[in-house]
């Protein structure tokens, strides 16, 4: 069905309005798999118009409170919540059954190219059991740690969830973390064990660990197998009769909460809302309890899934919004929607998302200041997880420093801020929030604080200036095979981890909880962790406040300048000034424990730990091998100065990369300068015009290299920091 049709459309007219509208937007979005039959082509250009130009109203009201349920699907990543999304989007005919259904709620382009869920996605299903038509609103969310704001916020709108485990992987790490959200929340949990059409899948023994780690009876337990359809239609009998409709009142005031908006260039924020009292309709003068301002409702409907306008919302529904709010500041995520002069008790909202790596972002060219800046700003409405304070840098002009939840998620806002605003960006070196407290009363008055939070390692306070340094922590969850549990172990003790728990959580995987400094994990932590255990170990990890540290800034220069975004903060381990005797003795007892020689002793070629990241073994490594980097900081220095010269081009001049702590040199490379062959016209001659036409090439380039500017590419930053492929 193409909705254009039968009302004034031609095809002409439709050409024209997309030839328009792309050439103002630069491109299309990609687009979902198409839906009720018609062409992508055509779902493109009905983006332009009003949801309301082009389709019917529905009547909401015919959905009492009693057949509306509310709920999401959490999972690990990829145990198949998309794809269990799409088959009750079939099931239920809001979409037509399609070989092309493939994750149809992961609309976005990054999704599509990274085949991850990083928005959480409404659709509200029609579906009628047992002769009543029920509404239920499902909520996709997304499975990575870095995107679990996600998952609290979507499930403030809901009163139960469907917990996906895989049948071959079982519980996974993101299981754990994603039960005990609904679980705090009080919402009703259905576990779905999925892929069950997989040779390798175990249900029998997944049902065995729902029930011993989450305390949920097996034959609760829903197998199904999401990609072949088996058994979906069980689930959705299981929505209906396990998790209860909302308690919600529809003669009282309006009462709605902001659980997740979006940015529409032509309308303006889309809210999406969850009304916990009352009714909403177009016209409507609403009030945000947040800003106090009023707004007039242009717009309310469902996501079915896609935008479908209705007369009017109802308490218990869960749906969309438009009432012209314009920028970020009218638009916050967790606030409370109420009708003009008729104001209400706000909602408890969001506990806001805590930033776990900062960095810089400036615009390649200063020109473009001001579109980075509103593209910036129209993204964090879209993705209000990420923090945005102004910043300037002496190489790179006016900029920002954001917060962001993860790598992962630094990456995927760099990328959707490329391809749906189409602005190109310097991303500097990602840092941890540490913190400083200040020794003097008038440092204290200077900065307006005892505390100071540090997002900028430039501007990390001496030692003389501070009475303690600290850094962040977080709680980690570790599942993993038992095989792999001494390596596991090892590169937590080599990560300066604490170990809190370890549980059995069936005969032959074991629940590891270890206390990490984030600033150890938050890079390649995952990649290593997943190649020593051969893919099979899981991570998640939660917030667990600050630890006192030991820390040094660390300079990077390029031919003696210091390189301002590149600078970093390291942890300076007690062993790197020799250590006590207590510490060597303990490394000598763990190097016994895995049958191995302090030092020239040990011969064996390869060793455990050399399995795993042996730079940051390095406390085991010194005493086995000679010649082994000194401490945290020679090795971090010596791998940043390594990495950058692989992605320094080769100049006409030499350049000297260094890592310094104050003014010692802790490690040194060089990148080669380009030779050209100045001697190349020279046939034979004499030596002594030879030496000149050299000594002249060398004086020049020793000019060069003092005014030489060194271009730092663009992703140069980045790889700096990430060895590995992506998370
Ligand atoms: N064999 C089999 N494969 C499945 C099944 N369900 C999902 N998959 C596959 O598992 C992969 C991940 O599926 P998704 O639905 O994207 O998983 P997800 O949990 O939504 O992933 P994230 O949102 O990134 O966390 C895809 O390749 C699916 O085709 C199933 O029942 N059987």
């Amino acid at each position: 069905m193409w909705t254009l049709v039968g009302r004034g459309w031609s095809h002409g007219r439709a050409l024209a309005v997309w030839a328009a509208g792309t050439a103002q937007r630069g491109r299309l979005e990609p687009l979902p798999t198409p839906t009720r039959g018609a062409p992508a082509e055509f779902r493109a250009w009905d983006r332009l118009y009003t949801s309301a130009e082009r389709k019917e109203k529905i009547d909401m009201s015919r959905f009492s409170v009693e057949n509306i349920r509310n709920f999401s699907i959490i999972a690990h990543v990829d145990h198949g919540k998309s794809t269990l999304a799409d088959r009750l989007l079939e099931l239920t005919g809001t979409i037509d059954k399609t070989k092309n259904n493939k994750q149809v709620l992961d609309k976005l382009q990054v999704e599509r190219e990274r085949g991850i869920t990083v928005k959480a996605q409404t659709a509200s299903l029609f579906y009628n059991w047992e002769g009543k038509q029920y509404l239920l609103n499902l909520i996709d969310t997304p499975g990575h740690v870095d995107f679990s704001y996600e998952v609290s916020r979507s499930l403030s709108a809901c009163q139960g969830v469907l917990l996906v485990v895989d049948a071959n992987e079982g519980i996974q790490a993101q299981t754990v973390a994603n039960f005990f959200l609904a679980f705090e929340a009080q919402l009703s949990v259905i576990p779905v064990i999925n892929k069950i059409d997989l040779k390798n899948a175990d249900p029998e023994s997944v049902e065995k660990q729902i029930e011993k780690v989450f305390d949920i009876p097996g034959d609760e337990c829903i197998k199904i197998s999401a990609k072949l359809g088996t058994n979906v239609e069980r689930v959705l009998q299981a929505v209906i009769e396990r998790i209860p409709p909302p308690k919600v009142h529809r003669i009282n005031p309006l009462r709605a909460l902001v659980f997740d908006s979006t940015f529409d260039q032509y309308r303006g924020v889309i809210a999406n809302v969850a009304l916990f009292d009352g009714v909403v309709s177009k016209g409507d003068k609403i009030v945000s309890a947040h800003t106090k301002k009023i707004h007039e409702v242009n717009e309310v409907g469902v996501l079915n899934p896609n935008e479908q306008p209705a007369h009017k919302l109802y308490a218990g529904q869960v749906g969309y919004l438009i009432a012209g709010m314009k920028d970020v500041t009218e638009a916050q995520i967790g606030d409370t929607l109420y009708l003009h002069k008729q104001p209400v008790e706000p909602l408890p909202g969001f506990k806001s998302a805590k930033p776990m790596v900062f960095a810089g972002m400036y615009p390649i060219d200063q020109s473009e200041y001001n579109n980075l800046k509103s593209a910036i700003e129209k993204l964090t409405i879209n993705d209000s997880s990420v923090t945005v304070h102004r910043d300037s840098s002496l190489a790179l002009g006016a900029g920002w420093r954001l917060g962001f939840l993860g790598l992962l998620h630094m990456e995927v806002f760099n990328q959707r801020l490329e391809q749906e605003y189409n602005a190109s960006v310097i991303l500097t070196t990602p840092t941890v929030p540490y913190k400083a407290v200040l020794s003097s009363a008038k440092l204290i008055k200077d900065y307006r604080e005892k505390e100071i939070t540090i997002i900028n390692p430039a501007q990390f306070p001496e030692k003389s200036k501070v009475t303690e340094y600290l850094e962040p922590v977080v709680l980690g969850t570790i599942i993993t095979p038992d095989e792999y549990t001494g390596k596991v172990m090892m590169l937590c003790q080599a990560r300066r981890a604490v170990q809190k728990n370890m549980i059995f959580i069936d005969q032959n995987r074991v629940m590891l909880k270890y206390i990490f400094p984030l600033n150890e994990i938050v890079v390649d932590f995952y990649d290593s962790l997943k190649s020593l255990s051969s893919g099979y170990a899981s991570f998640d990890y939660e917030d667990a406040g600050y630890q006192t540290a030991e820390l040094v800034k660390m300079d990077i220069l390029l031919n003696g300048n210091i390189v301002e975004e590149l600078v970093t903060i390291v942890h300076k381990e007690s062993a790197s000034r020799g250590g006590t005797e207590r510490g060597r003795q303990r490394i000598r007892s763990r190097l016994q424990a895995l049958s191995c020689q302090p030092r020239a002793q040990c011969g064996a070629e390869t060793c455990e730990l050399q399995d795993h990241d042996l730079s940051q073994s390095w406390k085991l490594n010194r005493l086995r091998h000679p010649g082994a980097p000194r401490d945290k900081a020679h090795s971090v220095g010596k791998a940043i100065c390594e990495r950058l010269k692989d992605s320094l081009p080769r100049q006409l001049f030499e350049i000297a990369i260094q890592a310094a702590i104050g003014s010692k040199i802790i490690a040194r490379e060089t990148v080669k300068a380009y030779r050209k062959n100045v001697l190349a016209k020279c046939y034979g001659g004499d030596i002594t015009r030879k030496m000149k036409l050299l000594k002249r090439q060398a004086e020049g380039k020793k000019k060069l290299r003092k005014v030489g500017n060194i271009e730092v590419p663009r992703d140069a930053f980045i790889k700096v920091l990430k060895t590995q492929s992506d998370k």
